[in-house]
């Protein structure tokens, strides 16, 4: 059985593409443009350019999840329904300097950072949740365009798929969490192009924080390559209340 939270922000990852209602109004902060696109693919299913080793994994992962025990979670490219509206809209409320500062036509085409590449060039991934260890398992195929020292990823990279994977685990822990600090030991490059398994896991909750570890093996789990900590904070709840009714009376009367 999830958790109360868990359930929620899975149920609305899912839901920012599951049976959202039509945008009724896209609120202050976050106006669509007519062109903008709306992709639907769901990136954390097989594609063509994933290695045999990564669909192996997958398969086995998917295994796994059919006692319940773990989860799959989905990944799209880009934000667009009612629901994800809102949540931009209280991001932006909750930071209302720094949203004046944001170019609101750029906005429209903003897209998730590790799912901005060309299939195969970039971040391929998959990530898959236990609840009950409060862990999140990310397999993460990297393209050649990831590259820093010639033949080995970029240690951005890893940065990036490490807060991914260890923020995917607060939000689904704690709800609408951001990055406050994250330390990363590299031990060893990983080459380019290689496979590796990042394991995460929820260490504490302490009122709005929540810490989080993970390392970075590869498959056989023979190599260490990375370690890190990290502190997400949870949204100051007393805000958010405030928020919701800012929410909630943006929209123009009918
Ligand atoms: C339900 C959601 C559903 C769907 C989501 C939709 C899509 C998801 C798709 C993909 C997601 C993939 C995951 C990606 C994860 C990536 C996350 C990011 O990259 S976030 C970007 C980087 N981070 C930032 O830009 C954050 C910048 N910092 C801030 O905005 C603020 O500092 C803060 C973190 C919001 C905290 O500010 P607050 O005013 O809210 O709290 P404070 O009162 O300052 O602090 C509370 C508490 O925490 C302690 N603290 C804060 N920062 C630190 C720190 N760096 N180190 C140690 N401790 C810290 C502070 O001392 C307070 O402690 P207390 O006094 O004991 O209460």
């Amino acid at each position: 059985m999830l958790g109360r939270c868990a359930a929620r922000a899975l149920g609305a990852l899912r839901g920012l593409r599951e049976g959202a209602p039509p945008a009724r109004s896209p609120g202050p902060s976050r106006r669509l443009l007519s062109s903008e696109k709306v992709s639907e693919k769901d990136h954390s299913l097989p594609k063509p350019c994933w290695s045999k080793d990564m669909r192996l994994l997958f398969d086995q992962f998917m295994k796994k999840c059919e006692d319940g025990s773990w989860i799959h979670l989905p990944s799209y490219e880009d934000i667009a329904t009612q629901r994800s509206q809102d949540f931009s809209t209280f991001i932006h409320a909750y930071f209302p300097t720094a949203s004046e500062q944001i170019n609101k036509e750029k906005l429209s085409q903003g897209r998730i950072f590790t799912r901005s590449f060309e299939d195969g060039l970039g971040f391929e991934y998959v990530m898959f949740y236990n609840d009950a260890e409060k862990r999140i398992v990310c397999v993460f195929q990297g393209g050649p365009h990831l590259q820093g020292m010639p033949g080995f990823f970029h240690g951005g990279a890893i940065a990036t798929m490490i807060d991914a994977t260890v923020g995917m685990n607060a939000i689904v822990s704690g709800g609408i969490v951001m990055t406050a600090n994250l330390n990363i030991n590299f031990k060893r490059p990983i080459p380019l192009c290689s496979i590796v398994l990042i394991n995460s896991q929820l260490d504490k909750i302490e009122g709005r924080k929540l810490l989080v570890s993970c390392n970075v093996q590869s498959v056989d789990e023979k190599i260490l390559y990375t370690e890190a900590t990290s502190l997400f904070i949870k949204l100051n709840p007393e805000k958010e209340f405030h928020i919701k009714e800012l929410v909630l009376n943006s929209a123009p009367p009918a």
